[in-house]
Order: C-alpha cells, then sequence, then structure tokens
C-alpha cells in the first residue's frame, strides 16, 4: 500500500512529500535528556517556537517521562503539566501539535485543547485509549513497547524482533482502520529502546524499510537515546547531538517520514544533506 502524501491532523494537513521534524517538548521534571527544563508554559512556548523557526514541522508535547525505570504520572497531573502548553501553543506556532500521552483521559483533553496528533508509545494498549484515538479526528502514532516503562528493560527477549515488532503495529493499524480511521491519519513508530536490547535497536533499524512497506508513514525517535551512546562507547546524553542527526538522516534515508528529535537545527541540516547527497527513497504515491 503507498504511504499517503500527508498526514491529517485534525484538518491540518501536514505534507510528508519529504522527512518531517518532531520537536520534543518534555514538560515534564524529569525526562532523561531534558528534564525540568520546559515545565513553566513561557519557557516551554520560547522552546517551541525556537524549534519552529529552526525547522521544526510539528511539536510534540509530553507530561510524563517513559524513559526506563520511571513510575507513571495520574493523569491530573499530566493534564495540570500540558494543557496549559498546548494552550498557549496554539495560539503562538503555525504548526500541529502532537500529544505525547498513553492515558485516554489526556488524548481527549489534549485534542480538545488543539493538539492534532496523538502520540502514543504503548501503542494504545490502555482500556478506552484504542477507541479515544479512532474517536478523535487527530492523527494518531502508535509505537511498539515490550513492557512497561518500569520494566521494559529487564532483559527484553524476541524471536525476530522485526517480525515480531512490525507484526503488532500493523495488527494496531488494522485495529484503527476498522474503526474507520482512514490510512492518512495513522503513523507507525518501531519504538526505539522501549524494550529492547542494542541489537535489538540496531536489527529494528536496519530493518525499517520492512516497517515502511506496511504502507504508513513511519515515525523514527533515536534522539539522544542510550542506544546511541552505547555506539559512541558510553558517551553521556550531552555528547549526542552529532549521533542524533546523523541517525535521523539514516532513518530518512531508510524511508522514515518523521524524525522525533530534541536538537532541531542540527537535525535539519542532516535531512538538507541527506535529501542531497542521499540515496532517494522512492516518494509517496498518493
Ligand atoms: N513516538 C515516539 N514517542 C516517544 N516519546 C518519548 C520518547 C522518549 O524520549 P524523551 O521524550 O526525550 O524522554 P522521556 O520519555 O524521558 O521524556 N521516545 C519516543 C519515541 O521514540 N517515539
Amino acid at each position: 500500500m503507498p504511504v499517503s502524501l500527508t498526514l491529517d491532523c485534525s484538518g491540518r494537513r501536514l505534507r510528508l512529500d519529504r522527512p518531517r521534524i518532531m520537536g520534543v517538548l518534555n514538560v515534564t521534571p524529569d525526562s532523561f535528556s531534558d528534564g525540568g527544563r520546559f515545565l513553566e508554559p513561557e519557557a516551554a512556548v520560547a522552546h517551541a517556537r525556537a524549534m519552529v523557526e529552526a525547522g521544526a514541522d510539528i511539536i510534540d508535547v509530553g507530561g510524563e517521562s517513559t524513559r526506563p525505570g520511571s513510575e507513571p504520572v495520574p493523569f491530573e497531573e499530566e493534564l495540570r503539566r500540558v494543557i496549559p502548553v498546548l494552550t498557549a501553543l496554539r495560539a503562538a506556532l503555525p504548526v500541529p501539535l502532537s500529544i505525547d500521552t498513553s492515558k485516554p483521559e489526556v488524548m481527549r483533553a489534549a485534542v480538545a485543547a488543539g493538539a492534532g496528533l496523538i502520540n502514543d508509545v504503548n501503542g494504545l494498549r490502555a482500556p478506552g485509549a484504542l477507541a479515544a484515538a479512532a474517536d478523535s479526528a487527530a492523527a494518531i502514532c502508535v509505537m511498539h513497547m515490550r513492557g512497561t516503562p518500569r520494566s521494559m528493560q529487564r532483559e527484553p527477549r524476541y524471536d525476530d524482533v522485526l517480525r515480531e515488532v512490525c507484526g503488532f503495529l500493523a495488527e494496531r493499524a488494522s485495529a484503527l482502520r476498522g474503526l474507520g480511521v482512514p490510512a492518512d491519519r495513522i503513523v507507525l513508530d518501531p519504538g526505539f529502546g522501549f524494550g529492547k536490547t542494542l541489537e535489538h535497536n540496531v536489527a529494528l533499524f536496519r530493518g525499517l524499510a520492512e516497517l515502511v512497506s506496511l504502507g504508513y508513514p513511519v515515525l523514527v525517535g533515536v534522539s539522544r537515546k542510550s542506544m546511541l551512546g552505547a555506539i559512541l562507547g558510553d558517551r553521556p546524553v550531552e555528547g549526542r547531538v552529532t549521533a542524533s542527526a546523523v541517525a535521523a538522516a539514516l532513518a530518512a534515508g531508510y524511508g522514515a517520514r518523521i524524525v522525533r528529535v530534541h536538537d532541531v537545527a542540527a537535525t535539519a541540516d542532516a535531512l538538507a544533506v541527506q535529501r542531497a547527497l542521499g540515496r532517494t527513497v522512492g516518494p509517496p504515491t498518493t
């Protein structure tokens, strides 16, 4: 099935004729790489504006860290963090907004506050999440995670990680389509670092073309993650900017249509070079 040329974000259409940049805006005290920096709405809006000016095509607002070992945040607290920021961003910025949440209550409130994309790292597995996403007009990014953030990195095992992740995502896409969600609202994400060893992450990354072949836009989020630190010989988070930009360009070369990143300017440069010099991936055909 050909990949859709645009993503319908609650009526606002994001063109996918070239790889797009999703800028990460964590309004949390404890995100693994930027926790606490953008908790106040004013700081969050300023950072989002800077990311858009640097080339971000969509801003992903998250109110709950999903780093390995993290504890869930009550939905009331998550709402308190994200709704004021979404409301301010909707008034201030011209780009679609994404809500990074697994809770149906937060999905519904965030879409009402202006989010045009629901980004669920839990693959819509929470009770009510599939219905909440399908009932909205928002685009939906479904991500694969093995287990929960609290325990997912404790010896994750697969018989064939690529086949199992693609199978899960294909089933989720089919479930959404069965509820009447059109293809141009669905994005798939293999979930790098979410219940995967370095070897699993490498196999998934090198196998991205197989996920792309399912026919839905693929989102890749490896920005600043420990897999990059491991490749660089246990490099700390602050030293992973170049690696994150390179990985974004490589993902685009495998056919990813959205890259979720913290360092937007570096990524924009890397994607520009990839477009100019990299192997061209067949353009979307619809
Ligand atoms: N679709 C998608 N969403 C994601 N949300 C959070 C993180 C984790 O990164 P970050 O938000 O920077 O950290 P934390 O979860 O600690 O806030 N990674 C992904 C990802 O790979 N794909």
